[in-house]
């Protein structure tokens, strides 16, 4: 176990009362966490990455900002049918039954479906505010819920 005098600067190893385990509290921001530490402590909580790189798989719907795509010229369906499909893709994706890629290469109605929905990396500015909330709050490798913007129903896979 890390005696503080072997923590990186900035940490003091505590005790917490309720669980007997020992976390380590960054002494400038206060904040802390249950891993020991193996960097300096930061004195600005980070304000997080300049960019994210993300795939999606977008659902559009009769009231679509652009009710086309490359799978369907006019499309009709209601915004809650296309939440109701994109549910039932998301599930299969967190199952372990389809893969991210796949399914948004076969069934997403943005152009970054050849992609496999990838849409590069991107920072603040770039993307509709609703989908950059939703991508910049995501950790990498994780899914987001349903993401409504002015396109369509999307759901978020940040990948870097
Ligand atoms: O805006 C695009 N496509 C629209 C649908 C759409 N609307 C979006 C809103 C936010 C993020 C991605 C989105 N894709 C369309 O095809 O009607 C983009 C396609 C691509 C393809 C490659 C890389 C970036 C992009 S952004």
């Amino acid at each position: 176990m890390a005696d503080d005098e072997q923590l990186p600067p900035g940490w003091k190893k505590q005790l917490s009362r309720s669980t007997g385990q020992h976390y380590y509290l960054n002494i400038y921001t206060k904040k802390s966490q249950w891993d020991v530490p193996d960097k300096p402590a930061e004195a600005v909580p980070s304000s997080g990455p300049d960019q994210v790189q993300c795939s999606h798989l977008l659902v559009k719907h009769k009231d679509s900002r652009r009710p086309s795509s490359w799978r369907e010229d006019h499309i009709t369906r209601t915004k809650d049918e296309a939440l109701d499909l994109l549910l039932t893709y998301r599930e299969q994706i967190v199952q372990g039954k389809a893969s991210f890629a796949d399914l948004a290469q076969k069934y997403s109605d943005c152009s970054s479906a050849r992609r496999g929905g990838d849409l590069g990396p991107f920072g603040k500015g770039a993307m509709q505010k609703p989908f950059e909330e939703a991508s910049f709050a995501l950790k990498v490798g994780e899914i987001s819920d349903p993401v409504f913007t002015d396109s369509g129903v999307h759901v978020i896979l940040r990948t870097v």
